[in-house]
């Protein structure tokens, strides 16, 4: 494991300090208890602030030089003093709390706290929206971080009916909403203290929020045997949802039995067994939620590192064999040698993969390797020379020109996009199927792409982030991007789109396709773009699958890929999403379009492809 994987196994962890006398004192004690850093009232308890009276004292917190810059910027988190009535209905209190919180808030910015913790009291809060906004237009670097409970706390009382117990998250969408999803808008979301409210629908939608923090009461810690404090297992399964987000935990409240430094270490321990535990992680940590432009493997060669990530896929090249070895048992008795033609054939793990099916099945093959390349075909030559005892026949062509001198009984081919037919399958082994006999096999035989909606608010800011001066906003977000989707939360579960088939017998073959999906949202969410998975039939029942709910297990080869929405879309509960994709082509390019048509009719995407395309030569 790399250097910087361990790093990411290191749980970033903070003790809430309250209102200390003496800050230095409570942060030093807290770093050497081994925290990151503090939570803390920037304004001082002693520190009585009157903005009306005329001899009124100017202090309003701290001296600033009680710490580095430095120290403000990465050791303290603050708290608001109070809870500032900005959004009364009463005049005074309103302008009046205004004015106290302004101050604040500039002395927040005066010292570089690098985020403000607020709090939601009630529904409204549009002016505070409005005060936040503005301070953060105007140039305020500090994060805010809107704390609020996971749970809503009004759907424990007995005595509040349903509804009457507004969903917390709809206090939290419409405050950043107002806000039109400011980037540095965040959650601090505080653990329930009882555990078994939270149902795994809201755990989702919270995975596909901003959440910049979660806020652990002390009062959730148990001791073990060895007298030491665990939290439960609910708990933990809940900080296992976060785990991948890049997310800091608070330790809050009075300690019980355990000392802070215990909390502290046991959090260190903790991030160390999930992460442990996560598979999948170590392949790829570090890729979280990073927008990549898909391969163009058609028009451009694929450099040493990434044949080298496909390769270390063990699972992907096993369900291959078991294919190849299938087939091959499937081949007429008489006929020997079976032709194997593995096109596209990269540095040869689908060759490797295919004679190693014909020692188990005991079928002999004669392999030929097509792949265009020509950096490949170097490591190609050398393992023919070296390992395959000159089993391979070797041609260094496109496979769609490419004229080997017999013909196959069986393709093999790996031109999978994260889309399946996204990076040109259809077009490459539609010219391909020339030489495979008329009763032979392709693997694979089918794919199909699949879609979901998508709600990450993280995702659909990075891409305005990503703005370049060749780079119009239209054009980033009418582009897919291949992304390991982790701060998302997908809606539903994904539907099948286009499905192509090898060989393609049809007397006239179209690529092109046009298709409408509908879905329905379990619950109000904020729809913000659509996930692309595949499934594909290599052959009969082996399949490879990236969708969610078959997905190969420990397959790691493929990300998602994902199309945005120019916007966010607000949905409610049971109501329809619904989108029209095409695939379309010319001689030059195949594209994708998209449009949502409900819950709001939208204007069709990257239109004749003038945003993205993929080059066919
Ligand atoms: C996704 S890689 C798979 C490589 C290898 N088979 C594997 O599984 O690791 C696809 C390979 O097909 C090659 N390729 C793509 N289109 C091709 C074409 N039209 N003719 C020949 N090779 C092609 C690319 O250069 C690349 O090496």
């Amino acid at each position: 494991m790399s250097e910087q994987n361990e790093f990411k196994k290191h749980m970033s962890c903070a003790l809430d300090i309250g209102e200390p006398l003496n800050l230095l004192a409570s942060l030093t004690t807290a770093c050497n208890e081994g925290y990151h850093f503090v939570v803390t009232k920037l304004i001082h308890p002693n520190h009585e602030r009157d903005l009306y009276s005329k001899d009124a004292p100017r202090v309003i917190g701290r001296t600033d030089r009680l710490l580095s810059s430095n120290d403000w910027n990465k050791l303290i988190v603050c708290r608001l003093s109070k809870q500032f009535q900005i959004d009364s209905e009463i005049e005074n209190i309103r302008e009046h709390d205004k004015k106290l919180l302004s101050q604040e808030l500039g002395f927040a910015c005066h010292l570089y706290i690098p985020a403000i913790l607020i709090k939601l009291v009630q529904r409204d809060n549009k002016n505070l929206a409005h005060l936040l906004n503005c301070k953060l237009q105007a140039g305020a670097s500090f994060q805010v971080w809107v704390e609020t409970p996971m749970v809503n706390p009004a759907k424990k009382s007995p005595i509040v009916n349903n509804e009457d117990c507004d969903d917390i998250w709809e206090w939290w969408n419409d405050f950043r909403r107002y806000g039109n999803y400011h980037k540095r808008i965040g959650l601090a979301l505080v653990m329930p203290t009882d555990g078994c409210m939270l149902d795994d629908l809201e755990i989702k939608r919270w995975g596909g929020e901003p959440v910049k923090a979660i806020i652990i009461p002390t009062c959730l810690f148990i001791s073990n045997q060895h007298k030491q404090p665990v939290l439960p297992r609910v708990y933990q399964e809940i900080i296992k949802q976060f785990l991948h987000l890049d997310v800091q935990y608070i330790i809050s409240g009075p300690r019980f039995k355990h000392t802070y430094q215990q909390y502290c270490s046991y959090m260190g321990y903790l991030g160390k067994k999930l992460y442990d535990q996560s598979v999948i992680g170590e392949f790829s940590m570090g890729c979280e939620d990073f927008l990549q432009s898909p391969l163009q493997p058609l028009t451009e060669h694929l450099e040493t590192p990434i044949y080298e990530i496909f390769e270390k896929d063990s699972i992907k090249y096993v369900l291959y064999q078991q294919a190849i070895e299938k087939a091959l048992c499937d081949i007429a008795k008489n006929i020997s040698p079976i032709v194997v033609i593995v096109v596209g054939a990269g540095r040869g793990p689908l060759v490797q993969a295919t004679l190693n099916a014909s020692i188990i099945t005991q079928r002999k093959v004669k392999v030929y390797a097509v792949e265009k390349n020509p950096y490949a075909v170097n490591t190609l030559e050398e393992r023919i020379a070296n390992e395959w005892n000159d089993q391979v026949t070797l041609f260094n062509e496109d496979m769609r020109v490419c004229e080997p001198p017999e013909h196959a009984d069986i393709l093999v081919s790996e031109l999978l996009g994260s889309f399946g037919d996204n990076e040109l399958s259809p077009e490459c082994l539609d010219g391909a199927q020339r030489f495979l006999k008329p009763n032979g096999i392709s693997i694979p035989q089918s794919y199909t792409s699949y879609l979901a909606p998508l709600q990450s608010i993280k995702l659909y800011n990075e891409i305005g982030m990503s703005k370049t001066a060749d780079k119009t906003l239209q054009v980033l977000y009418e582009t897919p991007y291949v992304v390991h989707l982790v701060n998302a939360y997908q809606i539903t579960n994904a539907k099948d789109l286009f499905v192509f088939e090898h060989p393609n017998r049809s007397d006239m073959i179209i690529n092109e396709r046009m298709r409408t999906l509908k879905f329905t949202a379990e619950q109000n969410c904020v729809l913000t773009a659509f996930a692309g998975f595949f499934e594909s039939v290599l052959y009969k029942d082996v399949i490879l699958s990236t969708n969610p709910v078959t997905h190969s297990r420990n397959m790691v080869s493929w990300f998602p890929i994902m199309f945005p929405l120019p916007f966010p879309v607000q949905v409610k509960t049971n109501e329809q999403i619904e989108v029209t994709f095409w695939r379309a082509e010319n001689n030059e390019k195949v594209w994708y379009e998209w449009c949502l048509n409900s819950p709001f009719m939208g204007s069709i995407s990257n239109i004749a492809g003038r945003s993205y395309f993929i080059k066919k030569h």
